[in-house]
């Protein structure tokens, strides 16, 4: 579990985040969302630890992590799977290099042992055999999935996700945040994904955190939205009017 105890982050006047506290637990995807500018990615990069906060800390476990050591912190990154917005591949390695790159950075793996852990990566997210193809030759959906198989390749315990879905289209979504909640689940691994979309909200928001102006709005699981007479969650999710009739008549059903 990882635990924010009154976390704030001010940048020079601008008081960005205003005191979370909250956990993100194990096992499950734990979703961050909120309108633009509400701190998401400021708290995303104070969880991982590069941003410091103003006051209050962060905890992986018992550890706190504003409180350790540079070598210490090494350890604990190396615990740490991270999918970036716009996948950050790097365009002139093959998909097979790319995936192996943390491994060249952080493990005395022998050549062999790499090779073995890069094709269990892919096979891991239905990617077998596109080993030597680039970046560019795959589909936006496919260089999602070698950006999952490069950030589960250290076998994190730990995964941040920054806009999952940005530029994938509902259906890839859909596969993309499944393949996310499986691997959550079968290597229980805590997990926290930054997103807008209300597709992953109701699909796999198992722990909710809608942040609002730097404070938390609300929280709660996917099961609680319809219901929730929270202002700013029905403002948020339910943003457009045939969003609004889709819920009311949802819940006209659920009532009878
Ligand atoms: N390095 C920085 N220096 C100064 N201000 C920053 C920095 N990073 C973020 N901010 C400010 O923090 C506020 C929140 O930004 P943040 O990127 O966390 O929003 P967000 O909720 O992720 O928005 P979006 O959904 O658009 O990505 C913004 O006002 C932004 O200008």
């Amino acid at each position: 579990m990882i635990r924010t105890e009154n976390i704030t982050k001010s940048f020079g006047e601008n008081e960005v985040l205003k005191g979370i506290t909250t956990e993100f637990y194990t096992g499950k995807p734990n979703l961050i969302i909120g309108s633009s500018g509400a701190g998401k990615t400021v708290l995303l990069k104070l969880l991982i630890g590069l941003f410091e906060p103003s006051s209050g800390t962060v905890y992986y476990g018992d550890t706190d992590l504003f409180s350790l050591t540079p070598k210490e912190l090494r350890t604990v990154r190396m615990k740490v799977g991270m999918l970036f917005q716009g996948n950050a591949l790097f365009d002139s390695m093959t998909v097979e290099e790319n995936i192996r790159f943390p491994m060249d950075m952080f493990t005395r793996m022998t050549a062999k042992e790499k090779s073995a852990r890069v094709d269990e990566c892919l096979e891991m997210v239905n990617m077998e055999g596109i080993n030597k193809r680039y970046p560019s030759e795959v589909s936006g959906g496919m260089q999602k999935r070698v950006g999952i198989a490069r950030a589960m390749v250290l076998e994190p315990e730990y995964l941040f996700c920054d806009e999952p879905n940005s530029g994938l289209d509902p259906q890839t979504s859909i596969l993309i945040d499944e393949l996310i909640c499986d691997l959550t689940t079968r290597n229980n691994i805590t997990t926290v994904i930054n997103t807008h979309d209300m597709n992953s909200v109701m699909g796999i928001g198992d722990n909710i955190l809608l942040l609002k102006n730097g404070l938390v709005a609300w929280r709660g699981d996917k099961s609680q939205v319809l219901e929730s007479d929270n202002q700013t969650l029905e403002d948020f999710i339910f943003a457009s009017p045939f969003l609004r009739r889709l819920r009311t008549d949802a819940l006209k059903l659920r009532n009878g």
